[in-house]
């Protein structure tokens, strides 16, 4: 009788159990070389947003005291005393009957309590040089009326962005605002994908009858380097032991993990499966070769060569995907600091379909506005390799379902991310 099935989840925990022990390295990133990195240890303010409290508006900033009874039928003047651009250093006294021009960004000088905006003065005309002149206020402001607060943002020791935050052009403005000019990130881990099968052909190259491009190795490069990896693909190598060894000792010497796709499965040229399963110096096998329950992505290993961490892949493309979703993705999370699972998303089934029984399917779906449903007619096929261009994320069917019907809620994981 063959073997159980061991649950994804538990097969996701043993491989994250690779990175055991690793502390990410951390280095310094100029702000326009930090989106796609990952933020090494919590960022706090060291200024306030705003720094200062400033005005909203084009206008006049007021004594809020003085203009109560203001209406455009019975406008109140006020002596101008100051002209404040945005980025003034000018900190003039506004006193009883006085308002101070003032442009939006300006800080609001010492004395004023709102500010009001040009279009509600009748003549607001300043003459410039120090000249006072007078402006008629035609409505009373409300309390701190346009005025920008210090710090209602942030203040100085405040956490902007947590440690473990994948960084986008959004928290590399935050990091600025808040007096930061360079970040500190994770080292990107350095990661060696390959794929072997003796019927691959580079892309682009000519194929003779039964051989098929290499698509796994640009899959699994992708996908690695948009997680936040630094990736040398190695490409495609033949099913030749021999070959495979000096390839797998040269990835162990540069890289923090190797991942591989193909021949570990039952056939008799399944290369990876066979060298690896062999009995390391101490006598147990570097690498586990298991059966997960599902589907795609049945026959999985994972392990370590030559200290190095390893995960290997089955060769069909959509399994490949599927596999680098649920399994490789944690793993590169937690050698990047983060926490290895993303929040769950739920998605409701716009149709219905089959589901393996026993085995938790994992089906590249589009997402519509009445739910998802598969982004090909084919399903979860593990073949589908040219239409999983067309899925915008992938359903989890659980393992004890067989068939999902309309309205079932399932959930959703992002990709592309
Ligand atoms: N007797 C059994 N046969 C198979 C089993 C099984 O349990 N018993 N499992 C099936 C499942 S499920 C999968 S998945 C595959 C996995 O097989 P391998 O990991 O050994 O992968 P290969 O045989 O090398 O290739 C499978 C398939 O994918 C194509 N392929 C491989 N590499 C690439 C690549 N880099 N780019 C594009 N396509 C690739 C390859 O040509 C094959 O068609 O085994 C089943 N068989
Ligand atoms: O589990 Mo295999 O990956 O069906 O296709």
């Amino acid at each position: 009788m063959p073997a159980a099935l061991v649950p994804v989840a538990d097969h996701v925990a043993q491989v994250l159990t690779l990175a055991d022990g690793r502390t990410p390295a951390v280095e310094t990133v100029a702000l326009d070389d930090a989106p796609g990195r990952v933020l090494a240890a919590d960022l706090l303010a060291r200024v306030a947003v705003p720094p200062f409290d400033n005005s909203a508006m084009d206008g006049f900033a007021v004594r809020r005291a003085d203009l109560l009874t203001a209406t455009a039928q019975a406008p109140r003047a006020l002596d101008v005393v100051a002209d404040l651009p945005a980025g003034s250093a000018a900190q003039p006294h506004v006193g009883p009957g006085q308002a101070a021009r003032i442009m939006t960004g300006a800080p609001v000088p010492p004395g004023a309590d709102a500010v009001v905006p040009v279009e509600l003065t009748v003549t607001g005309t300043f003459a410039g040089g120090g000249d006072t002149v007078r402006v008629e206020v035609v409505a009373a402001p409300a309390e701190g009326a346009h005025v920008r607060r210090a710090a209602d943002d942030v203040a100085p020791g405040d956490v902007v962005i947590v440690a473990g935050m994948r960084l986008t052009a959004r928290h590399a403005s935050a990091a600025a605002s808040v007096g930061y000019a360079t970040l500190d990130v994770v080292r990107r881990p350095r990661v060696h994908v390959l794929s072997t099968g003796a019927e691959l052909r580079a892309p682009g190259e000519p194929l003779e009858h039964g051989q098929i491009p290499d698509s796994n190795s640009t899959l699994l490069a992708g996908l690695a380097r948009a997680a936040g990896a630094d990736v040398h693909r190695v490409g495609a190598v033949a099913d030749d032991p021999a070959a495979l060894r000096a390839v797998l000792e040269t990835a162990a010497a540069d890289a923090d993990l190797i991942v591989t796709s193909g021949g570990v499965s039952a056939g008799a040229h399944d290369v990876v499966k066979e060298l690896l399963s062999a009995p390391g110096p101490d006598g147990a096998p570097a690498v586990t070769f298991t059966k997960v329950a599902m589907q795609p992505g049945k026959p999985q290993g994972y392990g370590r060569v030559h200290g190095t961490p390893i995960v290997t892949l089955p060769g069909n493309p959509v399994s490949v995907f599927v596999s680098f979703e649920v399994v490789v993705r944690p793993l590169l999370r937690a050698l990047l600091g983060q926490e290895p699972h993303a929040p769950a998303r739920h998605v409701v089934a716009a149709t219905g379909w089959r589901s393996p029984a026993g085995r938790t399917q994992h089906v590249p779906v589009v997402v519509d506005d009445d739910g998802v449903r598969p982004a090909t007619s084919g399903g979860s096929g593990s073949h589908l390799v040219a239409s999983l261009a067309l899925a915008e994320a992938l359903a989890v069917v659980p393992a004890d379902v067989d068939e999902v019907r309309p309205g079932d809620v399932l959930t959703l994981l992002e990709i592309d991310r």
